[in-house]
């Protein structure tokens, strides 16, 4: 890695919820250049937006070892990160009865006309639209061009493509490939879903329980399938250390006696509609 400032530089992070519990990550090392484009790989529950959230600066750590271009993320937070996750859809604001024009232009969407109308295009966005009354892939569509009109350095990306249809999906990942490309912008992207990501990373950073077991791995192939496989064996592999470790705990996952009668928990709780 070359000497100028790094876009990520992540080192040794760790993190815990709070005091009382176990850490959430430990010894986290993740280190990029600018032009980055870096998938997150992880099981459910690694970490993954655990770690996003910290980079965002949502997160204070007690070790002061994450800097973004230069600066602290949480003490002296830099201008230019856009961290884009799903708990927006969760927002009531994003549910009401306002119309999407102007709920761009609420978050300067007037600025940055250009690139809002290209990303308009991209994310086959309706302007007319009402947002109470549109589908969770289009909300996700109205989120992501709101995120990304202004000129942003550093995406965090936490499973926001998961609910587009595969054409936007295919034209966003060209955006950001081009993002990066043309203006040396960097991306860390956590997902599940790698169909149609062989050609976007150039990095791949493996989350392993917490930690980051193995260098990030500077990605050249450019097939889907071997992007898959990798994913997989990483996950057995995290599957399997789980297991030792919660057997080692004295603690089982899976079936066992319950005296609970399912059916009254179903009718008290309504789950069974
Ligand atoms: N607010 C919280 N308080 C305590 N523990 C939390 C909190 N949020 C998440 N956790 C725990 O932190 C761990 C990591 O969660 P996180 O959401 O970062 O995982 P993830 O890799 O993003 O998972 P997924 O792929 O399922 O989205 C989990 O064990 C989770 O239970």
């Amino acid at each position: 890695m070359s000497e100028q400032l790094l876009a990520l530089d992540c080192d040794s992070l760790s993190f815990a919820y709070n005091e009382h519990t176990e850490s959430i990550l430990s010894d986290v090392n993740l280190k990029l250049e600018r032009g980055s484009r870096c998938l997150l790989v992880g099981a459910n529950g690694a970490g993954k937006s655990t770690l996003l959230r910290i980079l965002a600066g949502k997160r204070l750590t007690k070790t002061r070892s994450c800097r973004i271009l230069g600066q602290d993320v949480f003490m002296n937070p830099p201008g230019g990160v856009v961290y884009l996750g799903t708990e927006w859809s969760n927002n009531p604001v994003v549910r009401s009865d306002i119309i999407v024009s102007d709920f761009l232009d609420s978050v300067g969407g007037y600025r940055h006309k250009v690139r809002r109308d290209r990303l308009l295009s991209i994310l086959d966005v309706d302007l007319d639209w009402h947002m109470h009354q549109i589908s969770d892939g289009e909300r996700r569509r109205v989120q992501l061009c709101m995120g990304l009109m202004t000129e942003w350095d550093f995406l965090l990306l936490d499973e926001v493509t998961v609910d587009l249809d595969v054409l936007v999906r295919k034209d966003l990942i060209d955006f950001l490939v081009g993002e990066s490309e043309n203006r040396g912008a960097t991306i860390v992207y956590a997902t599940h879903i790698f169909d149609g990501l062989a050609t976007f990373p150039t990095h791949i950073c493996h989350l392993q329980l917490g930690t980051t077991p193995r260098p990030t791995l500077v990605w050249t192939s450019s097939t889907s399938e071997d992007l898959f496989s990798l994913a997989l064996s990483w996950l057995r592999e995290d599957r399997e250390l789980r297991r030792e470790k919660e057997k080692a705990q004295g603690r089982v996952r899976g079936p066992r006696t319950d005296t609970r009668d399912a059916k009254t928990f179903f009718e008290k709780y309504d789950y069974a509609h």
